[in-house]
């Protein structure tokens, strides 16, 4: 009994410690993005190496501190950077009267192009392994629970109903994706 309630007990803090942790994250976010503004009113750049070795002198040496800083220091590239997408080699096209980003390689290479495109902490469910494989890497969280409200859906091998179409050699982006992509967490790649 004793164990039962001691394990509630670190989860309840776990939890309180979870919810800490997203109310500051929120905040730098809210921080980098006002930095990000001032920037590129004067023409900076977003990442600035130079400032990113002061804060990790200035916090700590620590390796596993500088992990987590480099962490946050994506996230605020992320958010700072207005959520363009910045990767070379696209077209635009229109097909059917929609608009699409188009990309073209080596359909394994289209799939791990995803990982840039998705916002960090994306969740990712696919019942294709080879696909999951293909896409996973720091900053997306595989799950094996089908997602029940997909903020989009990943149409591989030319199926034309999602947001994301890779057919063969080609990927498209919808202009729907790209509008509202800031708010796009919860993928099923089918
Ligand atoms: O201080 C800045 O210039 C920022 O943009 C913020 C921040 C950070 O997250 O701390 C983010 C990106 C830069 O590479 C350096 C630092």
């Amino acid at each position: 009994m004793e164990l039962i309630s001691d394990f509630e007990n670190l989860r309840m803090e776990m939890l309180e410690n979870s919810r800490e942790i997203i109310r500051l994250l929120k905040q730098r976010i809210k921080l980098a993005q006002k930095i990000g503004e001032i920037k590129k009113m004067n023409g900076g750049e977003i990442h600035d190496y130079n400032r990113e070795r002061e804060i990790i002198k200035l916090i700590s040496g620590d390796r596993f501190t500088q992990s987590v800083l480099n962490i946050l220091f994506e996230f605020s590239i992320h958010y700072e950077s207005n959520s363009q997408l910045n990767l070379p080699g696209y077209v635009y096209k229109n097909i059917n009267g929609n608009n699409y980003m188009e990309f073209n390689g080596e359909t394994k290479n289209l799939l791990g192009m995803l990982k840039f495109i998705l916002n960090p902490g994306s969740v990712v469910f696919s019942e294709n392994k080879e696909y999951k494989n293909l896409i996973s890497g720091p900053g997306i969280h595989i799950i094996n629970h089908k997602i029940e409200d997909p903020d989009v859906y990943v149409d591989v091998n030319g199926n034309y109903g999602g947001d994301i179409i890779i057919n063969g050699r080609q990927m498209l982006i919808s202009k729907n994706f790209l509008e509202n992509r800031e708010n796009i967490y919860r993928v099923i790649i089918r």
